[in-house]
């Protein structure tokens, strides 16, 4: 994979000014994706993710900022050239927008009406349906069709022109979760196969989990975190991001379940409850081995979870330490120094649960 920026966005601020009221959906935020990327923007309703991603393709002009995308200064280009422009910038959003009175084929076509002769269009059609297992519905119409499989004809639609970029706002977030998975893999295929750069938002963190390589955390317009993936799943550093991580990996529900256990409500003094976190070959076992043989520090396993995260395992243990304070401490160093994130978990907090 190159390293080359495709997409640069730079201190965009986006205000909107709606009957007095002023909204700064967007404050300073500067974003750059490499060629070959699926970059993730995550956060809850509201963060600004919609708002900033509709700047790459100049449906929302930034009230501040720089945009550049291919190499073009996308503020600077004519109607004309942004016409041109958006079209190697595709585009899927949760509601499919089909067109519910034409076929299946010809919603799929309906962007090369003008740029191509009958036949090539036909040809490229059946060629963008096959690419997402769709030949079969050409002559259909969209009422006839499952979710999983309009949002199947929606990207087949995006990729007509030949994007280089698929921008994907929360696109799966009204399927269920297995149809979900599905078009999480397609797009990751197409990512690999057409050398596709995907800029994905989302609220769920499970959906980035799944394909991205990247990550951006939004929060009341900013991002607030990024990173590559498995270090941002393996070292968050704000709370929300986080959250979203405890979310997706289950331990949120783990943590419920244990947060009600008289065992952890009512922990000693020479007791913590903790999470830790770690990436790669290393091992649950051997640490906990360690850790009793080095400090006496006997670990009681409340809960495990190792995630395979781009072909890494990525860890997750929620353990009671007990021992001496001073060997706890000890302990909790060892932790660090071994490169595992550890994190004291309050049962009585009730913000984790
Ligand atoms: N055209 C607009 N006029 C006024 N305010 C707007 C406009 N578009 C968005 N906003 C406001 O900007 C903020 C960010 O909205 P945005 O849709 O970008 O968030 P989001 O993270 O994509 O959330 P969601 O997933 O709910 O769309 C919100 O407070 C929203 O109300």
């Amino acid at each position: 994979m190159t390293n080359e920026a495709i997409i640069q966005l730079k201190d965009i601020d986006v205000t909107f000014h709606n009957k007095g009221q002023t909204v700064e959906a967007v404050k300073k935020v500067s974003l750059t994706v490499e060629r070959g990327d699926i970059y993730g923007v995550v956060g809850y309703s509201g963060a600004g993710k919609s708002t900033l991603v509709r700047v790459i393709n100049r449906l929302q002009r930034p009230t501040a900022g720089s945009v550049e995308v291919s190499g073009q200064d996308i503020l600077a280009l004519n109607p004309r050239e942004l016409r041109t422009a958006r079209t190697k910038i595709g585009m899927i959003f949760q509601h499919f927008n089909l067109m519910a009175s034409r076929t299946i084929a010809d919603n799929v076509g309906y962007p090369l009406k003008g740029r191509l002769a009958r036949d090539e269009r036909k040809k490229k059609v059946a060629h963008l349906l096959d690419l997402v297992g769709l030949s079969e519905k050409a002559e259909d119409y969209p009422a006839q069709l499952s979710g999983g499989q309009k949002q199947r004809v929606a990207i087949a639609r995006a990729l007509a022109n030949d994007p280089e970029i698929l921008i994907s706002d929360e696109a799966t977030s009204a399927l269920d979760p297995k149809t979900t998975s599905s078009i999480l893999e397609l797009l990751k295929r197409l990512n690999k196969e057409l050398d596709l750069t995907v800029v994905l938002i989302t609220h769920e963190m499970e959906a980035v989990k799944e394909i991205c390589n990247k990550v951006a955390v939004m929060e009341a317009g900013e991002i607030i975190e990024r990173g590559d993936l498995v270090t941002i799943f393996s070292r968050p550093e704000k709370p929300l991001t986080q959250d979203f991580i405890n979310t997706a990996t289950q331990i949120n529900q783990a943590l419920e379940k244990i947060f009600r256990q008289a065992a952890t409500l009512n922990l000693s003094e020479s007791q913590q409850l903790v999470q830790l976190q770690y990436v790669g070959a290393s091992t649950d076992a051997p640490l906990i081995t360690e850790l009793y043989k080095r400090y006496g520090v006997v670990s009681n396993i409340l809960y495990g979870n190792v995630e395979i995260l781009q072909d890494t395992p990525l860890g997750n243990l929620i353990v009671v330490m007990s021992g001496e304070p001073d060997k706890l401490a000890a302990a909790w160093q060892y932790c660090q120094d071994a490169g595992i994130n550890i994190t004291h978990l309050n049962p009585n907090d009730s913000e984790v649960a």
